[in-house]
């Protein structure tokens, strides 16, 4: 079972279970953006769009130059963030500023390099104190993740594990058993990136983690459309889109902040009606 934590410190993983309660049985639509893309007022202004128009919770991308778990349309936007000059501590610049004006589940996302670049104990405390609820951290092997675990768990901050169709049962019921947050179920192989065609196996990856843990789930990777999110809502608690965000943001850059945050309020609302 989910090893709890004290319930002195479990206030700061309430407001993740608050973010899917408050769908009410409904699944959550969690947007992925790169944070700083194309700049740090164009993304502030878009995570602040999306959060206007409903989102209970959002990742909020740290860029990084070798991100090898993304596909082209994050890799330019992680290098778009990078090349306008954002740098990991204005993350937590704009998580504050966020915090401030929404009790959304905030949710840091990061390779593992630019965490211990910055520092384990470090990083956590400045998340903390700008307000993150969790964090997800996809090239950190479980089994090296205890000294992250426990920092993140002595920050409150909720590390939130990936498991995949390949991970075996046995590795899904201890990553499950050890999550903070929710558990995100990666839908397929490969790297993210909009898919025409979602796999099938992460409904079944979905009851094996709901074997192990009582928190939430999301999948992840690949959706791209309202119909698929319609279908992952049918088993899931949240459905996580990133890539097909980002392209809208990537595709847009040319035609004003305006078109940008009508472009994914626009896709944010279709996603979330879908899932109603
Ligand atoms: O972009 P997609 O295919 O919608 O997948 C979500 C994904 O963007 C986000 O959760 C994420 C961005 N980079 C990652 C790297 C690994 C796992 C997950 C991610």
């Amino acid at each position: 079972m989910w090893n709890k934590l004290p319930p002195e410190e479990e206030f700061r993983l309430e407001r993740i279970q608050k973010a899917f309660e408050k769908r009410k049985g409904k699944a959550a639509i969690l947007p992925f953006l790169t944070a700083g893309d194309p700049n740090f007022d164009d993304s502030l202004a878009c995570f602040r769009a999306l959060l206007q128009a409903g989102a209970d919770l959002v990742e909020i991308g740290i860029p990084y130059s070798d991100p090898l778990a993304d596909g082209k349309v994050i890799q330019d936007a992680a290098l778009r963030s990078l090349q306008s000059g954002f740098s990991l501590p204005r993350i937590f610049e704009m998580t504050q500023l966020l915090r401030r004006e929404s009790e959304a589940g905030l949710i840091l996302f990061s390779y593992v390099n630019p965490v211990f670049q910055y520092g384990l104990e470090r990083f956590f405390q400045d998340a903390r104190k700008a307000g993150a609820d969790g964090i997800i951290i996809p090239d950190l092997p479980f089994e090296e993740s205890v000294d992250v675990r426990q920092a993140a768990d002595a920050a409150d901050i909720a590390l939130i594990p990936l498991v995949t169709p390949t991970s075996g049962r046995d590795r899904i019921a201890s990553i499950s058993s050890e999550a903070r947050g929710f558990v995100y179920c990666v839908s397929s192989l490969g790297v993210t990136g909009e898919r025409v065609q979602m796999s099938e196996r992460v409904e079944e990856l979905v009851r094996t983690v709901r074997q192990s843990t009582p928190l939430p789930v999301a999948v992840g990777f690949g959706v791209s459309t309202p119909e698929q999110a319609q279908n992952i809502a049918a088993y899931a608690d949240g459905v996580i889109v990133g890539s097909a965000f980002v392209r809208r943001i990537g595709q847009s850059l040319d035609q004003g902040q305006d078109a940008m945050l009508s472009t994914i309020t626009e896709f944010f609302k279709e996603l979330q009606t879908a899932v109603q």
